[in-house]
């Protein structure tokens, strides 16, 4: 019986407390449209200056599609004001809903007029991905899509059971400050340590796949403009429901100001703006296909394309194409700002260049496919070598990447290895490859211990002609401009030959006190906006995460049976310092502090979640490289070459290096020495000609640079005094530029 809807609540029919909730919801949003034009009118949200430190974070943030955009927030409204309104005129809570189909059907009814959602219409004999990701999944289209809400693997905890952010104890008293906890637990002033063999290429890495499937944009005030929430008395926080600014304590090592600014995450409704929390929006596609690459929806897709030769544009010399739309720091006469897959290409130099290096190789690829296949048109070029690229990106991460992150034991465990040399079908229609919120908003953000306080440009030998502090090169494309874009080989030189920053829970200064620093020396804590982002998510916390993965949970703060098991002594005491309870620790912070699963980079915490997601990423993707089906799959002749790839091919088919260490993430080293590009894999186009492979020698097919060759001179423009400030800068406190590298920098700054 308790199954069936239940039809009246004190007389009144339930479907007319469901319409009543949801008229009101409706005519809510109207006032909400006009209390949110009073804030821009009286200057509280603002379009804000060029290298103000919030607008560089609002950057990163940004909205890709702001119609999109606009009709996911209105909707999103709509519904989390409707459950509000019913919860109080019905008593039920929204879980009770949700265990009702009888009442769920009615509520789909009454809110349609509120949601056209049109339903993509799916094409099961379709060759190519779709743009936006729908219809990856013939029976769920808009699994994996973009611009859908992220999944869950726990239900949400709003301290209101829907909407409002996590910021209580369970003993009723406040959270910590988010910053408060990025100083006892995050902060790496006593640590010197660099990472011993990984490079600046796997962080870069770690970074540049996020931006393939998730992107999390923040709620917009009227007109687009920036919200700014230190300026809201409390009573305007609470009626907005956009700002959730993070707390800095009075004695703060690095900020002397009280309020860092935290916009909330805009919320996308479920499908048929079903009754649901608040879940943030993904604006790029979950599935690992290059979106960030090619855009997430097909108009940038369009933006970016030539529609010629199959080609993606380009600006001269191989750059990124210019951007009209995406605004940047211009510092140098010819700058000028990227565009690319995704916005958020130019925050810092080591991942525009892989940006770049990627569109590179799409147009190597095209360019050489059009020469086997000379009946080809624009599309079908681009299709194909799109296909390729996207299966690159899921080669790279698998083979080369994930091995490092999570160890071969756990890939094993989780069918996450990649073990034949050619097909294996892998595709599970069930499995569901949206992007999860803690995925996105915790666990896959472990590598920002990885990032390093540089950013530099080496030399073919791998040594330092030229090094900036990190705070000075976010979203400034000069660095990778200079010198006609000599600034770009630079990079790629610097990134496989320096280390990354050691994965520990430690974020070091550049992104902890320096991140997005402006003139006026404001700027943002990077591990404080995680743990601010997780309570703004609705996720739970720490002891949830270890009960679903089988951990065993906290019970007290000691690191005996019953307590923090997985975490050292010297962090349980900071934890038991900050939290009233077990139940509130935060787990950015406490699974950052576990120790590293042997021949891993993470705890038990954090593998467990990287695993779960990585795992559906490979099933439940139709197109997934391997699955030998016909049409949209590969031959096994060309899976064989896809397979031989390494990321270290890729740089020596498109920029001018010429020799290389064959595991780009590592260091060279006997185990990994340097060699020349010639003796590194390469795709062999050939079966890929109509017809099958001819055997005959194409002429033009295997000089694989398409880039006229400049000798590399040490570049002017970064000078070795740049360099000194930098570390004058940093001699009078201590970071974790060890030893060992200041004297590396040292001695190659004398040379040029
Ligand atoms: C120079 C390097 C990097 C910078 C400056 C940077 C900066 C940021 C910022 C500002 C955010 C948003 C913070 C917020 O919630 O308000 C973010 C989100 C994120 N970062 Fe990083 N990050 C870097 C490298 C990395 C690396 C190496 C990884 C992973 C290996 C990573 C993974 C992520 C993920 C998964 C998100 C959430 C993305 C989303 O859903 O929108 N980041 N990062
Ligand atoms: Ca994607």
């Amino acid at each position: 019986r308790s199954k069936r809807a239940v039809p009246f609540v004190n007389k009144v029919p339930i479907a007319d407390l469901i319409k009543h909730s949801i008229d009101v919801a409706a005519s809510e949003l109207k006032q909400k449209k006009i209390l949110e034009e009073s804030f821009y009118k009286k200057g509280t949200d603002v379009i804000l200056n060029h290298g103000n430190h919030m607008w560089h974070h609002s950057q990163f943030m940004a909205v890709q599609d702001p119609t999109k955009f606009e009709q996911l927030n209105h909707k999103a409204y709509i519904v989390l004001r409707a459950i509000k309104e019913f919860e109080k005129t019905s008593g039920m809570l929204l879980s009770d809903l949700k265990k009702k189909p009888g009442l769920i059907n009615i509520w789909r009814q009454l809110i349609a007029p509120h949601c056209q959602c049109p339903k993509p219409t799916c094409n099961p004999t379709d060759r190519y991905r779709t743009s936006d990701g729908t219809c990856n999944n013939l029976h769920r289209p808009k699994w994996g899509a973009s611009n859908t809400p992220q999944a869950r693997f726990l239900a949400a905890a709003y301290y209101d059971g829907l909407n409002k952010p996590r910021a209580f104890s369970e003993t009723g008293h406040a959270l910590p400050s988010a910053r408060e906890v990025s100083n006892c637990i995050h902060n790496s002033e006593k640590s010197t340590f660099i990472s011993n063999h990984l490079t600046i290429m796997f962080m870069t890495w770690g970074q540049f796949v996020d931006h393939d499937f998730s992107g999390t944009p923040i709620t917009k005030g009227f007109n687009n403009s920036d919200i700014r929430c230190c300026h809201l008395d409390e009573g305007s926080k609470d009626l907005r429901g956009s700002c959730f600014p993070i707390p800095i304590p009075k004695d703060d090592p690095h900020f002397r100001y009280s309020c860092m600014n935290f916009i909330r995450s805009a919320a996308a409704p479920n499908e048929d703006c079903e009754p649901e929390w608040r879940n943030p929006i993904n604006q790029h596609t979950s599935y690992i296909d290059a979106s960030n690459v090619y855009g997430a929806t097909k108009e940038t897709a369009h933006d970016l394309r030539a529609y010629h030769g199959g080609f993606l544009k380009m600006f001269e010399r191989g750059m990124l194409p210019k951007s009209e739309k995406v605004k940047c720091m211009k510092e140098m006469k010819n700058d000028y700002c990227f565009a690319a897959g995704d916005d958020r290409s130019m925050v810092v130099p080591s991942l525009s260049y892989v940006h770049t290096l990627f569109v590179r190789e799409h147009n190597r690829l095209a360019s050489k496919l059009a020469l086997l296949n000379p009946h080809w048109d624009d599309e079908r070029i681009y299709q194909e070598s799109r296909k390729i690229v996207s299966a690159l990106m899921q080669q790279i991460t698998y083979v080369e990447y994930l091995p490092l992150v999570l160890g071969k034991e756990c890939l094993e465990k989780n069918q996450i290895m990649i073990k034949s040399p050619d097909f294996d079908t892998v595709y599970d229609p069930t499995e569901d490859a949206s992007t999860a919120n803690v995925f996105s908003t915790a666990a896959f953000r472990f590598g920002h211990s990885q990032i390093p306080n540089h950013q530099a440009i080496a030399g073919k030998d791998g040594i330092i002609r030229g090094v900036l502090p990190i705070e000075k090169t976010f979203n400034r494309p000069s660095f990778m401009l200079q010198n006609n874009g000599l600034g770009y080989d630079g990079v790629g030189n610097w990134v496989v030959n320096d280390v990354q920053a050691k994965d520990d829970r430690f974020l070091d200064d550049g992104v902890r006190n320096k991140l997005f620093l402006d003139d006026k020396g404001r700027s943002f804590d990077l591990s404080a906006l995680n743990i601010q982002r997780g309570r703004d998510h609705g996720l739970p916390s720490y002891n949830s995460w270890r009960l679903i993965c089988g951990l065993p949970t906290a019970k007290h703060f000691g690191i005996g049976p019953g307590g923090l098991v997985d975490i050292d002594a010297e962090a349980a005491v900071k934890f038991r310092k900050l939290y009233r309870h077990t139940d509130d620790i935060d787990l950015f912070p406490a699974a950052m502090s576990e120790r590293k699963i042997p021949g891993s980079l993470v705890g038990p915490t954090f593998a467990c979640i990287l695993a779960k997601q990585f795992r559906k990423y490979r099933l439940g993707d139709r197109f997934w490289y391997e699955n030998n089906f016909n049409e949209i799959g590969f031959t096994k002749d060309q899976l064989i070459q896809i397979k031989k790839m390494r990321l270290s091919s890729v740089m020596c088919a498109n920029t001018r290096i010429r020799s290389i260490q064959f595991g780009a993430f590592q260091v060279p080293s006997m185990h990994n020495p340097r060699m020349p590009c010639e003796l590194l894999p390469q795709i062999d186009l050939r079966y890929w000609q109509d017809g099958g492979h001819s055997g005959k020698v194409i002429p033009g097919l295997y000089d694989t640079r398409n880039l006229s060759r400049v000798p590399l001179n040490p570049v002017q423009f970064w000078t070795a005094s740049t360099y000194k400030d930098f570390m004058k800068d940093r001699m009078g406190s201590p970071t974790r530029l060890g030893r060992k590298r200041n004297e590396k920098f040292v001695s190659s700054t004398n040379e040029t």
